[in-house]
């Protein structure tokens, strides 16, 4: 017999070489592994302590199963390569016998001695597992989120992470307790329990209007609440008369008297109801804040002077109000005065739909004095009942959700927040997404400047405690924690600064066709303004005639008069498409599409503005053709020549031009004329091409006019494919 290495021997005694090397061990043999060589001195000694006692059947039977066990051992030893082996070297090392390591030497032993009488325990290389305890029951199916690690998911199999580590080995895939895990890995290891598997889907929180919205639809405990009232109409027909006769004469617990309401709303008690007032009176900022995702106003109350009658930003009001699907209370106002003819506004009303009860309609008209306070109280009976008929309610029990009134920068207190809670309670403490910016509400104040804990629905409050400004309309939810709070914060600043989210909501004429079959919308909002009431009529009634697979035109606005901001803040509000005919944009309305992306056609001939329309409705929009400047010229001299008229000398400063560009002649800043060149020449040569920093000689086709300063643009017409 020759030398034995420990496997070999171990192999045939049908133990396993830990447990070889362990007996040896603590027997004085000092080996270091499963290759280590034994002596034949060395090995009759081992074969002396391992001889089993009695050998009946029992025993017998359990060696064989044993005998499998062992080898399933080797292999996994085999396999493990160092993995193992480093375990068993740490075994060697404590197992040493001296005197610290008695105890562990003895717990050993123990084991050893069973081992010794061939009862059959679990072969183990983690002392931990000798001493769990009962495992608790695998659930039948494991839900789990993509990412987790075997510590995650250990917690949920009620199993040890090293456990799932092994496991996971065991089906061929190196993992540690900390290595996020993929969809098909704890699938495996789901199937390697037997048990089933479910991905959790991970709401995205950082949509927070989806959250609104979810929290706006839970209407478990709901209560009453207040409505919240927006006044508009035309400039000066009363709108602030009005709210200041309120504020003073209805605020609850004379509070007005001596302290200024501090905040863009307050609240008032009429015949024990409460009703909300947004301070912002005015269509414009109403549309702003719709824009921007707030629809905040229950009931609009439009104020219409009956000394002047239905002006054009009554008429806008209307729309707005309309557009935004909030019911109107007409207020005809400052009947103490001369010349008022309530009977003829109401009259005019009637032909935007508002139509009084008392003429069969259903609108609600009151006839009040705002300076006066005649019917004052009249108007605020008409709100409650209308807000009853609405039965406006909300659940205070659930974390609050609302919408931004108005927000600044205070030096002292930082970012500060005027909110409308829509739904839940606020607490002092909450941790807050709102808009783009994020926080823990620091301290809640009312309208009075009084410090509240806890603000119920309908309720406006100025809160502090946010990283950034956020911008009035701006909608906020409550987070249960402030990690999720910062990191939904975070995430927002950062898609806002892309601007992606904006700009994917807006409906242009070139996307028509698509967001049509996406949604359920079976109306393209359109809204027209032209340069005489014929055309605004000639248009719409047009316009409102095409219908292109069940899907009609829904005019939502129509003007005389220069699109302006507000028109642009209502196309974005209601996704809607402006068609200008014969006016153009004011510049600052101009800018704000382009921000916003919302798109303004405009048109001289209401037969090409009509079958834009009906072609985007059809998907068949022809492409838009843009110029694209290609370079710039600098007129430095000039020549005049009988026959060909002015020739200009210059310098191409920037890009290039060609003899076929179109040009653009611009002097102090501004597009004098736009045409053609007549001809392109390096000296007494034609060419077809001068690139930057050569000097040319040019004339434009039918233009004679330039001046040695003017700059001249080349540019080509590109056709900008439809989306
Ligand atoms: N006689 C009379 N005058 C009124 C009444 N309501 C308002 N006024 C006067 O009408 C003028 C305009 O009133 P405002 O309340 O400022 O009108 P507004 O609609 O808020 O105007 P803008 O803020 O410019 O849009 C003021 O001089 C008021 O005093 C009323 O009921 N009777």
């Amino acid at each position: 017999m020759g030398k034995k290495r420990i496997y070999e021997l171990a192999k045939e005694l049908h133990i396993t070489n830990k447990k070889l090397v362990d007996t040896a061990n603590q027997n004085g043999l000092h080996v270091k592994n499963h290759m280590s060589t034994l002596s034949q001195q060395e090995e009759n000694k081992l074969r002396n302590v391992l001889k089993p006692k009695s050998h009946n059947n029992a025993t017998h039977q359990s060696s064989n199963n044993h005998h499998k066990n062992s080898e399933n051992n080797n292999n996994r030893n085999n396999n493990n390569g160092g993995r193992f082996g480093g375990s068993l070297k740490r075994n060697n090392h404590h197992n040493h016998g001296n005197g610290n390591n008695r105890r562990y030497g003895k717990k050993r032993r123990r084991r050893f001695n069973k081992y010794a009488t061939n009862q059959r325990i679990k072969p183990s290389h983690n002392h931990k597992q000798t001493t769990r305890r009962k495992e608790r029951p695998l659930p039948k199916t494991l839900v789990y989120e993509v990412g987790m690690n075997c510590q995650d998911l250990g917690k949920i199999l009620h199993r040890s992470p090293s456990e799932l580590v092994k496991k996971l080995f065991m089906l061929g895939i190196m993992a540690n307790q900390n290595k996020s895990l993929d969809k098909d890995t704890i699938e495996l290891l789901a199937a390697s329990y037997n048990i089933n598997a479910k991905e959790k889907k991970h709401e995205d929180l950082s949509d927070i209007d989806k959250i609104f919205q979810k929290e706006e639809k839970n209407t478990k405990y709901e209560e009453p609440r207040a409505p919240v009232v927006t006044i508009m109409g035309h400039v000066d027909h009363g709108k602030t008369t009005l709210l200041d006769h309120l504020r003073h004469s209805h605020i609850t617990s004379g509070e007005a008297g001596g302290i200024t309401q501090a905040i863009g709303a307050y609240q008032l008690k009429h015949n024990g109801k409460m009703i909300t007032f947004l301070d912002t009176p005015g269509h414009a900022a109403f549309t702003e804040m719709r824009a921007r995702g707030a629809d905040i106003t229950d009931i609009t109350i439009l104020v219409v002077a009956a000394d002047d009658g239905v002006m054009p930003q009554t008429v806008e009001a209307i729309d707005h109000a309309k557009a935004a699907k909030t019911p109107i209370v007409v207020a005809i106002n400052k009947i103490d005065k001369e010349g008022a003819n309530p009977q003829h506004v109401a009259q005019q009303l009637t032909q935007y739909g508002l139509i009084p009860e008392d003429w069969g309609g259903n609108t609600m008209f009151v006839n009040i004095s705002a300076k006066v306070g005649t019917n004052v109280d009249k108007l605020l009976d008409m709100v409650i009942l209308q807000a009853e008929v609405m039965e406006l309610k909300a659940n205070p029990k659930q974390h609050a959700a609302g919408s931004v009134i108005e927000a600044r920068l205070d030096r002292g207190q930082g970012p500060v927040a005027t909110v409308l809670i829509q739904q839940g309670t606020m607490h002092v403490g909450d941790p807050i997404v709102v808009g783009d910016t994020y926080g823990r509400v620091r301290t809640m104040h009312d309208e009075f400047r009084h410090a509240v804990k806890t603000a119920k629905p309908s309720t406006p409050v100025e809160i502090t405690g946010l990283n950034d400004v956020p911008e009035a309309g701006d909608r906020f939810v409550v987070f249960d924690d402030e990690k999720s709070a910062r990191s939904v914060g975070e995430k927002r600043a950062e898609e806002s600064q892309m601007e992606e989210r904006k700009k994917t909501n807006t409906v242009t004429l070139d996307n028509l066709f698509d967001s049509l079959k996406e949604s359920e919308k079976k109306e393209v909002d359109i809204i027209i303004k032209a340069d005489v009431q014929g055309s605004v009529e000639a248009l719409a009634s047009s316009l409102k005639k095409i219908e292109v697979k069940g899907v009609k035109v829904n005019i939502i606005h129509s003007a005389v008069g220069a699109i302006s901001e507000s028109d642009v803040a209502l196309a974005e509000a209601s996704h809607a498409i402006i068609i200008g005919f014969n006016v153009t944009p004011t510049p600052s309305a101009r800018s704000q599409a382009k921000n916003s992306n919302v798109d303004i056609r405009l048109h001289r001939i209401i037969y090409d503005a009509i079958n834009e329309v009906k072609s985007a409705m059809k998907g068949k929009l022809a492409p838009v053709y843009k110029p694209e400047i290609t370079g710039d010229v600098e007129v430095r001299q000039l020549y005049k020549a009988s026959k060909v008229g002015t020739i200009a000398g210059g310098m191409v400063t920037n890009g290039y031009i060609k003899s076929d560009s179109k040009i653009h002649l611009i002097r102090d800043n501004k597009i004098i004329y736009d045409g053609e060149l007549a001809s392109l020449k390096r000296y007494k040569d034609d060419v077809n091409e001068v690139k930057q920093g050569y000097e040319l000689g040019l004339t434009i086709q039918d233009y004679n006019d330039i001046k040695v300063g003017d700059v001249i643009e080349a540019y080509v017409m590109k056709a900008v494919p439809v989306k």
